[in-house]
C-alpha cells in the first residue's frame, strides 16, 4: 500500500498534492547526490520544445539577472552536444579536478561554468556518445563537480523532451524549470510539449519567457512583429503560468554573445523575475 506522509502526498509520486514541487520531502526522493563539497539552494532548468530558440540565452541571462542582484550563480550546461554556455562567456581554459571532484570554470562575473566544453582537450572536437553517455555525463555534473555554495544552479537543457530532460529531472531536485519560446506558428503545440513533460515529471513550471518577441526600430523606437503577432499570453493564461518577460531581437545582445562576453550585458528585459 502507498504509505501517507504528514502533508498528504505519497512516497512514491507528488501527483495530486497540493504541496507538489513545494515541499522538502521530495528532495529526498532524487537518485544521484550533490557533490559532497556543493550546497546549491535552487535548481532551476531552462527547457524548451524546440532548437533555435534562444535558450541558452535565456539561461545565461536569468543567471545574469541573479548575479546582478548579487547572488551566487551556476550554469550547468546540459546541452551535451551543443554547448554554447563557454564560448558566450568567453571561457576556455580546461576544468581542473581532484579527489573530491571537477572544480566548475569561473567566469568574469564569477558565475560557475561546467559544460562538456571545459572537460575536451579540443573544444571544437564533435561529441559522438549515445544517449546514455551524454545522459550519465548530465548527472556527473551534479555528483562530481564541486560547485561549492550556489544560491542559483541554471540548467541549460539540450532541445526537446528526449533523454536528457529526463535524466535531469528523474535525478536532479530541480525547483523549478522555465520554457523558453519563439512567438512562431507551431508555438502553442510545443509550448504545451514541454509543460507537460514538466508536469508529469512533478517539476513546477515557473513560467515563459518568449524571445525573438520583436525589433524595435532604431529611428523610429516602433516595435516590429518580424516572427508575426505573439500569442504567448493566451497560452500562458491557458496553462496557468505567468509569462516572465519578453525578449526583442537585440544586436547588442547578438554582439555580446559573438564578442564572447555575455558576463558584460545588463539585460533589461528580464529583472523583475521571483525564482
Ligand atoms: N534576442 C536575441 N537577440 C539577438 N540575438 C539572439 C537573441 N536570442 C538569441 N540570439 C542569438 O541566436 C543564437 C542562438 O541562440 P541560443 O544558443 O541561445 O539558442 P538555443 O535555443 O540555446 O539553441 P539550441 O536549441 O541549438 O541549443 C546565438 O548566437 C544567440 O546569441
Amino acid at each position: 500500500m502507498t504509505e501517507k506522509n504528514n502533508s498528504g502526498c505519497s512516497q512514491e509520486s507528488c501527483s495530486g498534492c497540493a504541496q507538489a514541487g513545494t515541499c522538502q520531502s521530495k528532495k529526498e526522493d532524487f537518485g544521484a547526490p550533490v557533490n559532497a563539497h556543493s550546497q546549491i539552494r535552487k535548481v532551476i532548468g531552462v527547457i524548451s520544445g524546440k532548437g533555435g530558440v534562444g535558450k541558452s540565452l535565456v539561461t545565461g541571462s536569468l543567471a545574469r539577472m541573479m548575479r546582478e542582484k548579487g547572488y551566487t550563480v551556476g550554469i550547468l550546461d546540459a546541452d551535451i552536444t551543443g554547448p554554447s554556455i563557454p564560448k558566450m562567456y568567453g571561457v576556455h581554459e580546461m576544468a581542473k579536478g581532484t579527489e573530491d571532484g571537477i572544480f566548475p570554470c569561473i567566469a568574469q562575473d564569477k558565475t560557475r561554468i561546467m559544460s562538456v566544453n571545459l572537460l575536451l582537450e579540443d573544444e571544437d572536437a564533435p561529441v559522438i556518445w549515445r544517449g546514455p553517455v551524454v545522459s550519465g555525463v548530465v548527472t556527473q555534473f551534479w555528483t562530481d563537480v564541486i560547485w561549492g555554495d550556489l544560491d542559483y544552479l541554471f540548467v541549460d537543457m539540450p532541445p526537446g523532451t528526449g533523454d536528457v530532460p529526463l535524466t535531469v529531472f528523474q535525478s536532479l531536485p530541480v525547483d523549478g524549470v522555465v520554457i523558453v519560446t519563439s512567438p512562431q506558428d507551431l508555438v502553442r503545440m510545443i509550448v504545451k510539449k514541454a509543460y507537460n513533460m514538466a508536469k508529469q515529471m512533478n517539476i513546477p513550471v515557473l513560467g515563459v519567457v518568449e524571445n525573438y518577441s520583436y525589433v524595435k526600430c532604431p529611428d523610429c523606437g516602433k516595435e516590429i512583429n518580424v516572427f508575426g503577432e505573439s500569442h504567448i499570453e493566451e497560452i500562458a493564461a491557458e496553462l496557468e503560468i505567468p509569462v516572465l518577460g519578453k525578449i526583442p531581437i537585440d544586436a547588442k545582445i547578438a554582439e555580446a554573445v559573438e564578442a564572447e562576453k555575455f558576463y558584460e550585458t545588463e539585460n533589461p528585459y528580464l529583472q523583475n523575475i521571483e525564482l
